[in-house]
């Protein structure tokens, strides 16, 4: 029985007595701010769907979506309904708004309207930090949430630093590798450790800043074939929502180039040069054959750093630790090697590959992710005599994921025969490797070449058996 305009009143003259007394401010943030969208409604909407936020949801209904094609849940709050939010012990109340409106429009009736907004409840004690960092720590974290949530590249650089049609040395193809860390079959202590320490990079902006380095990680990966090098990167890369810039290096004919390609990185990637000593020889600065600013290329000798057709490993170090590679930042350099033994110290040193990471042989651990990969086994599906089966062998059998993934996807219709005959698999490379022991025991004298062909031979899943045995001898008579 109120008319419109004395309700009004009244509840204007109500709303100023509470907040005179409230120890709360209110901002309001709409959807549509007059005839444009209000960026920052946009921003905080994928703010509070991100996961990182839903442990402190308080409310009991969410509205969940999942798109087509997408692993990921994600959820949104419903229609008048609130949630807590915590950042730097400052607490909020976020109210996700839905309010309906008739609204005169040239239609031959009044239409009603949808009008979303958010409400932020703030002490008024904590207003000036809030509007000055949270808001600003909300457009990042959604930045992150956009960028993560794009298409990623994985770039190559182009034969002889040829431009494409956008003027780019880099050629990119949509980056869809699927490893990531959880099936990364490795040590899980060490994988923790390398997911900290990249979580570590991604969080410490201001650290690096203050301490006046550049925002730059190294990684050196090494170990044999097919322990997941690269895995491990593309792991890296979906798990930071970097893109990855594969340089060729043998492709490179000279620094200038080197720093070229450099320069046209972007921030957040990963940039990869994998088997570094094989694509150039970067042995010992100091000795004979490689001079100062003097390596063998792919292309020939080169013999000085400014000769124009050569990359020097001082090429190579200024572009991983000199003044170019502070262009762009956030970004990490990987490297991997089948070979550590071959690396100049110079490469190895810490500021340049902070973290030497040993991809080795198959752990138990390891195992047993790549059960659960393969054949959905989660721990306890297998019984414990396998299991201990399992441990005893590994480590002796010296057998690389890939093969373990190649053995387990043979046979992955029948469950029961692929864990059969990965432990059979196992037990004749532990024979093998003791054999060889003995033999090396009795003889004492493998030169490197003969045991490396040894182990090739002993490696292969598919090697004869006699055949091995037959070079095992011949090579311990010789
Ligand atoms: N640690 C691992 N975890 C899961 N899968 C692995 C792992 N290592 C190898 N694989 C499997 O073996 C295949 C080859 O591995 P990958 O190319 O990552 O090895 P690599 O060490 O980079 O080998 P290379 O030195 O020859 O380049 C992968 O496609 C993957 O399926």
């Amino acid at each position: 029985v109120f008319p419109p305009e004395l309700r009004f009143a009244v509840t204007k003259h109500l709303n100023r007595l509470f907040q005179l007394f409230s120890s709360f401010c209110y901002f309001d943030i709409t959807e549509i701010d007059g005839v444009n969208t209000n960026e920052l409604y946009n921003s905080v909407h994928l703010y509070l769907t991100s996961s990182s936020s839903s442990s402190s949801v308080t409310s009991n209904r969410l509205n969940l979506t999942r798109s087509t094609n997408s692993s990921s849940t994600t959820f949104t709050l419903s229609n008048n309904d609130s949630t807590l939010d915590t950042f730097n012990t400052v607490t909020v109340l976020w109210e996700h708004v839905l309010t309906q409106r008739q609204t005169q429009t040239f239609a031959w009736r009044p239409m009603p309207e949808e009008k979303r907004g958010f409400t932020l409840r703030v002490k008024k004690k904590d207003k000036g930090f809030i509007l000055n960092s949270y808001l600003d720590h909300i457009t990042e974290t959604a930045n992150e949430i956009r960028r993560k949530n794009q298409d990623r590249f994985l770039y190559t650089n182009s034969k002889g630093g040829a431009m494409d049609s956008r003027g780019l040395p880099w050629e990119p193809v949509p980056f869809k590798h699927p490893s990531t860390f959880q099936t990364l079959a490795m040590d899980l202590v060490k994988k923790r450790e390398i997911m900290e320490d990249l979580k570590d990079f991604v969080e410490c902006e201001s650290f690096y800043k203050k301490t006046g380095r550049a925002w730059k990680r190294g990684y050196l990966l090494y170990g044999p074939p097919g322990t997941g090098k690269s895995s491990m990167i593309a792991a890296m890369a979906n798990y930071l929502g970097y893109d990855i810039y594969d340089l060729e290096l043998t492709e490179v004919r000279s620094n200038s180039e080197l720093r070229k390609l450099l320069m046209k990185t972007s921030s957040k990637s990963i940039i990869v040069i994998e088997d570094i000593d094989c694509s150039i020889n970067l042995k010992n600065r100091n000795n004979k054959e490689n001079k100062p600013g003097m390596m063998l290329t792919g292309f020939g000798l080169g013999n000085d750093e400014g000769s124009g057709d050569t990359i020097t490993l001082s090429g190579l170090l200024n572009f991983t630790d000199g003044l170019w590679s502070c262009c762009g930042s956030e970004r990490i350099f990987v490297f991997t090697t089948n070979h550590i033994e071959k690396l100049d110290h110079a490469l190895l040193r810490s500021g340049r590959m902070d973290m030497h990471v040993c991809m080795s042989y198959c752990t138990f651990d390891s195992v047993k992710i790549l059960l659960r990969n393969y054949l959905g086994y989660e721990e306890g599906d297998l019984s414990d005599d396998v299991l201990k089966e399992f441990e005893r062998v590994v480590d002796k059998a010296e057998i690389t994921p890939a093969d373990v993934s190649e053995c387990l996807i043979k046979n992955r219709r029948d469950k029961e025969r692929a864990v059969r005959e990965l432990l059979v698999e196992m037990k004749r490379r532990v024979e093998k490797n003791e054999n060889n022991g003995k033999l090396r025991g009795q003889n004492g004298s493998f030169n490197v070449a003969d045991e490396e062909e040894e182990k090739r031979a002993l490696d292969s899943p598919y090697g004869d058996k006699e055949e091995i045995e037959d070079s095992i001898c011949k090579n311990s008579e010789g």
